[in-house]
């Protein structure tokens, strides 16, 4: 089992209306590295999610009429409490999900970074007075909460994910419900248990791991009284939040699927180069939306970047994510081996050349070699489609204009990394690539201070920074005659 300082803080209940819940039926959470069994947890119905609805509506009208110092004095309790039980947070996250442990814990301290700057952000919901349009009237602005919100989220973060829309939501005044994935549930459970212990209200956070996705995916959206649904996952499940919510107009916050490019330069510092490619390729072994899922090279550094890179993957370490010096755990399932597969056998019958790894890993399970790949083309499908697994592509090409054109050439626009050190071209650059973020010289962006999201069809909305909040609240605009 986990070795935990609160054994407590592995649930198996679901956390329901501001209690700890057994259902009817229970599902398996196994451990990806070794197949084992870690637990049942609780398999929420739709009734328990119409039940977790009913008690946070009106949870929600009294947690907005506290004052914003109340509501960031919990946030407060909760980030102070996620950071002192980080060791355990992180084994319950590496168990569930495989990750290795440091990537585990650097989960947990991130996504705690969001309950404290959203316990910041809490005291700085502005509104605005306005000149008025006729001497008789007084115009002013005010912010207020959205309501109740349903969230979804993934199981490759499986704490971080959660923190950066319950943290706002809550800041914000707003109640939410959280169904996590169902590969994932645990990280989540241990976040319900700690926001209990910081002293939220009763009924303000659900948390209702289910087998039912569809289910309780349609309740979100055929539930009035779920005003908003913040998803994160993949773009085709996004696709069927917004066409389900489309009858209620729903708010929707989206962060759905990525494909980022990954440019150097031939005037780049190749070692850092090399560094932010391995950084932002094989972090979570390359199951993270802003992972380089295409890297382009310009001719004249190309062969010596893929020795390079070649020589630096060789070095990570594929294992159990409690292993000392693991760097890649296993992938989520099957599945997921089978996509990395498939597009390294597809780039090779185009042509392409595996020059390091290119198998599943000896190690048995879903464990899978890091691979390189030189002579990459865009027939193949590796460059059109999301590969979320450990295979790092590598294209080449001449020109700006011709790197910007096949980096754009895909319908997500999530991140993007560039890696040159001429100004203007690093400026042309951060302008012309159709994606929500750009790391210049540098594979690792995400941060809570700064706007997380992307544009065409990897979401809408942002996550994280001081825009973040804005998604949990309306504009109400108040006109006064004198
Ligand atoms: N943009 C981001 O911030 C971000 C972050 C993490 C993952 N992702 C994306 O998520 C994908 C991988 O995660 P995943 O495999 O968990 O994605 P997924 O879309 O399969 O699942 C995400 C969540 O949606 C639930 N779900 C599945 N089908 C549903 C339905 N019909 N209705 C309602 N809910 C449903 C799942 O149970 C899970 O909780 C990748 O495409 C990755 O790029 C994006
Ligand atoms: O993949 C999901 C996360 O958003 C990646 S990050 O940790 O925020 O970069």
């Amino acid at each position: 089992m986990i070795p935990l300082d609160r054994p407590d803080l592995l649930i198996s209940d679901a956390f329901i209306a501001g209690g700890w819940h057994r259902t009817d039926r229970a599902f398996p959470v196994t451990n990806p590295s070794t197949g084992a069994k870690l637990t049942d947890v609780a398999d929420c119905t739709r009734d328990d999610v119409r039940r977790a609805i009913s008690a946070a509506a009106p949870a929600q009208k009294v947690w907005a009429r506290c004052t914003a110092k109340e509501r960031a004095g919990i946030l407060r309790r909760w980030f102070d409490l996620i950071v002192d039980h980080a060791d355990d947070l992180a084994a319950i996250l590496t168990a569930e999900m495989g990750k290795p442990l440091a990537e585990a814990r650097g989960e947990i301290l991130y996504g705690a970074s969001f309950v404290e700057w959203f316990s910041e952000e809490a005291k700085r919901i502005y509104g605005e007075t306005i000149p008025g349009h006729h001497e008789d009237k007084r115009l002013m602005v005010i912010r207020q909460p959205v309501g109740v919100v349903g969230a979804i989220t993934p199981w490759n973060f499986p704490n971080a994910m959660i923190t950066r829309k319950v943290a706002p939501a809550l800041a914000a005044g707003c109640a939410i419900l959280v169904k996590p994935a169902t590969e994932t549930p645990l990280s989540a459970l241990a976040l319900a248990k700690l926001a209990e212990q910081a002293g939220l209200p009763r009924g303000l956070l659900s948390v209702l791991p289910s087998t039912d996705s569809v289910g309780v995916g349609l309740e979100f959206t055929e539930n009035p009284t779920i005003r908003k649904i913040s998803f994160t996952g993949s773009t085709n499940v996004g696709r069927i939040l917004m066409r389900n919510g489309a009858d209620q107009i729903k708010k929707l916050s989206l962060e759905l699927g990525g494909n980022a490019p990954f440019i150097v330069f031939d005037d780049a510092d190749l070692d850092a180069a090399v560094e932010g490619c391995v950084t932002s390729k094989f972090r979570n072994a390359g199951q993270t939306c802003v992972c380089t899922n295409r890297i382009y090279v310009q001719d004249a550094v190309y062969d010596a970047f893929v020795e390079r890179l070649s020589k630096a993957v060789s070095s990570l370490q594929v294992g159990d994510g409690f292993l000392e010096g693991c760097a890649v755990g296993p992938l989520v399932s099957h599945s997921a081996m089978d996509k990395v597969r498939a597009h390294i056998d597809d780039a090779v019958e185009k042509g392409g050349t595996v020059v390091l790894g290119g198998a599943p890993h000896d190690l048995g399970g879903t464990f899978f070699q890091p691979t390189v790949l030189r002579d990459a083309t865009p027939q193949m499908a590796v460059a059109k489609e999301e590969t979320f697994g450990p295979l790092a592509p590598v294209f080449r090409f001449s020109t700006l204009e011709e790197v910007v054109e096949a980096a754009n050439d895909t319908e997500f626009g999530l991140a993007s990394y560039v890696y040159s050190r001429d100004l203007s071209r690093v400026w042309r650059m951060m302008e012309e690539l159709e994606y929500g973020m750009v790391g210049v010289n540098t594979g690792l962006i995400s941060t809570e201070v700064a706007p997380f999201g992307g544009i065409k069809q990897s979401g809408l909305g942002r996550e994280g920074s001081r825009h973040g909040i804005e998604d949990y609240l309306e504009m109400k605009y108040c006109c006064l005659a004198l």
